[in-house]
Formats: structure tokens, sequence, C-alpha cells
């Protein structure tokens, strides 16, 4: 007998579950797609934030992971930047360190510090403590079941993005225990203990699969997947250690999606990888997320129209006044183009940017965007 949060995804049945409100902006899904659209879309990673108010407010008191595991702050904290601005996507709020927890690693979010691990992984005979087999409705049903709700409380009007970390960017903060300048414990495995390096990026890989596949049937409308410490790795490391997972992971959720009938665009967003921009757009996914050190021109040119761009305005642009974010805007349009492209930042917003100017960013992009269309 099924739960009753859990959709009911019948093969062969496009659209997903039937029971969710109809989607009004499908703006982001098109653009996605390389498809036509209206106005260039347009959000933002970690819209869902500190900057905000009304999340300080939210979360005051409250530890991190324990909100994470609430599908209702989820949904809370997804919506909040909805009810503000009118951004062209949501992200379900959560974190991707929820994964580890997931294979039995203890994690905890430390104010000042970020995310602690008590106990990393130190030696290849550390792996044997991870859950191999994980059942991810057991571990993770908590953020399947804030995808469903915020579907439903997002009455349509904009699609929902799942996410998860890669497998790469999981494994360094595995064995870091958390932020790092230099992942040196981590890169140590890569050259000392390369074989058991591969053995945890697959299992995390496998565990990412069935994490991704779980948020589609709960709902998620898009994918993104976040390797943000590929730049760490150099262009050898990145195409041993981490593309061959990236690949795997599309390649494996879009063929379980094509079986029950479905189509969830994904987006890969490698940071700091400008290295492999070729690689990445031949990867499977539909999207590359490109952070702030790539210019837009050359990114199209190297990408040759194989795959929409996401990003890539540095965050700290935002810092600029409002007058100058939209001259941005407009360089960066110019350089991407209005088709195959969604406009974001080439990283997170910090906790000390203002929601104005975030609201400043997103006119911009509708207002220059439609402009640029018109006189195609
Ligand atoms: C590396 C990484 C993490 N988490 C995530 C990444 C990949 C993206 C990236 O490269 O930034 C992903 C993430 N984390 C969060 C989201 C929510 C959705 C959104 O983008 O709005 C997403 C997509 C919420 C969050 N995750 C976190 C916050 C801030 C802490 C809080 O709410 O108390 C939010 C809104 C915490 C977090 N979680 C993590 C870090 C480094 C931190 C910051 C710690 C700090 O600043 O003290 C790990």
């Amino acid at each position: 007998m099924p739960f009753s949060w859990m959709p009911r995804v019948i093969a062969g049945e496009r659209e997903g579950p039937k029971d969710f409100p109809q989607l009004k902006n499908d703006t982001f899904l098109r653009a996605a797609r390389g498809e036509e659209i209206e106005h260039v879309p347009v959000w933002c990673m970690r819209q869902a934030g500190r900057y905000l108010p009304e999340f300080r407010e939210s979360r005051a008191g409250k530890d991190f992971f324990e909100t994470c595991q609430s599908p209702e702050a989820c949904c809370e904290l997804t919506l909040q930047p909805l009810r503000r601005f009118p951004f062209d996507a949501a992200i379900i709020f959560s974190d991707i360190l929820v994964v580890p927890q997931a294979m039995g690693m203890d994690v905890q979010m430390v104010a000042g510090k970020g995310p602690t691990f008590p106990e990393p992984l130190k030696e290849p005979e550390d792996l044997q403590r991870l859950q191999v087999k994980v059942d991810t409705a057991k571990e993770l049903g908590y953020v399947f079941r804030a995808i469903t709700l915020t579907r439903h409380k997002i009455e349509g009007k904009v699609p929902l993005i799942g996410f998860s970390g890669a497998p790469w960017t999981l494994m360094s903060y595995m064995i870091e225990g958390g932020g790092s300048n230099t992942h040196s414990k981590a890169k140590r495995w890569l050259y000392q203990h390369p074989e058991a390096s591969h053995m945890l990026l697959k299992m995390l890989t496998d565990v990412i699969v069935e994490y991704l596949l779980g948020q589609v049937a709960a709902g998620a409308q898009a994918l993104q997947v976040f390797e943000s410490h590929a730049g760490i790795l150099g262009p050898a490391e990145f195409k041993e250690f981490s593309l061959p997972y990236l690949r795997d992971i599309a390649r494996r959720v879009k063929d379980k999606l094509k079986e029950a009938g479905q189509d969830v665009p994904m987006i890969v967003f490698a940071k700091d990888a400008h290295y492999a921009l070729e690689e990445l757009s031949q990867s499977n996914y539909e999207v590359v997320g490109l952070d702030w050190t790539i210019d837009p021109l050359s990114a199209r040119e190297r990408t040759g129209g194989k795959v929409s761009l996401q990003g890539n305005m540095d965050p700290c642009a935002l810092y600029a006044p409002k007058e100058r974010i939209s001259d941005i805007v407009k360089k960066m349009l110019e350089g991407f183009g209005t088709r195959g492209y969604i406009a974001n930042l080439g990283h997170g917003v910090y906790p000390d940017m203002t929601p104005e100017n975030i609201g400043a960013f997103v006119e911009a992009v509708h207002q220059h965007s439609k402009q640029m269309i018109k006189q195609i």
C-alpha cells in the first residue's frame, strides 16, 4: 500500500502525477530545451537564503538539518523568494549533504563554520562504515515529501527544481569533514587510493541516481547536479574522477525516466570547470550551468549550440547600484543571446546582499530580454 504522499506515476504518463496544479509559466522548461520563449527565464542559486529577513526569521533558533527534515519548513522556505520576486523557477530548499547522511555519516551545521563531519572518512577501510544499499524512500523520504508538498503549494506558478550534489563534491566533503581551501585530504585519496576513490564515487553515484529519480517521482520538474568542487581538480583529474560519474548519472536517470514516458531537463553545474566546457556540453545534460569566470560569447562558441546555458553573473555584481546591474545584465544577455539561455548568478546569493538588488537583477533580465526578442 503506497503512502498517501507518494505520487501516482503511471508508466507512459508524460506529465507525471495528475493531481498537481497546472503549470502556468513554463518559460524555464522551454529555455532548458532550447525552445522559443517570450522572455529569458531567471532564477538564482541560493534564492532561498539568509539575505531574506523572512528566511532568517523562519530559521532562527532551529537546527539546519532538522529544518531540512521538515517538509513544511522546506516548502515555506522554497516559496519565500517567489512572494517577493517574479522568478521563473523555484529550487527545493534542502542541502547536498543529506546524501552522506543517508549513507550513515553524521553531519552537523556549525554556526560560523559551516557543514561539519565529526567523523570524516580517513582511510579506505572507512568505506565499510558506509551504507551501500540506501533505501532512499526511507532515508530521504522527507525530501520527497517536501517536493510533493511544495508542488501543491506553489500552485503551478513556476516549475520546481530538485537537486543533488555530484559524487566528487560529496566525496570531498566526506573526507575533508567540512569546507577546505586546498581539499588536500580528499585529493590525497585520488593520488594514493585511486581504486578506493572510484569505489566511493561509484557508491555515491548509485545513491544519487535513486535520489534524483525519487525527486522526479515526488514532483520535481527539472534537476540540477552541483559539482561545486570541480575547480579544485585539474583537467586530467576531472576527466577521471568527475566527468564519468556526471555522465553516468544523467544517462541512468534519463533512461529510467524514458521508460516511464517522462522527460525532465537536467542541469550540470561544475563550478570553475571552464577547462571542461566542451566535455560538459556532451555529457547528456540539456543545460550547462556556468560560473562567472567564463565569458558568455566564448561559452557559446565552445559549446557549439549543443546545450542550453545557465548563469553566470558574478554574484558580487549585486553589490553594484541598480543601474549598473541593469547594464551588466544587458551585456550578459547580448553575449549569450536569448535562445537556449537561463539567466542566473555564477554561484549562490550571499547572506549580506540586499533583496532589492536581487529584484533589480530579475527585472533587468525580463525587461532587456523582452526588448531583444521583439527586435529579432
Ligand atoms: C556546497 C553546497 C552545500 N549545499 C549546497 C551546495 C551546492 C551549491 C554551492 O556550491 O553552493 C546546495 C544547497 N544548499 C541550499 C540549497 C537550497 C536551495 C537554494 O539554492 O535556494 C542548495 C541548492 C540551502 C542552504 N544550505 C546552507 C544554507 C545557509 C545556512 C542556513 O540556512 O542556516 C542554505 C540556505 C548551508 C550550507 N550547505 C553547504 C554550505 C557550504 C553551506 C553554507 C554554510 C554557511 O554559510 O555557514 C553545502
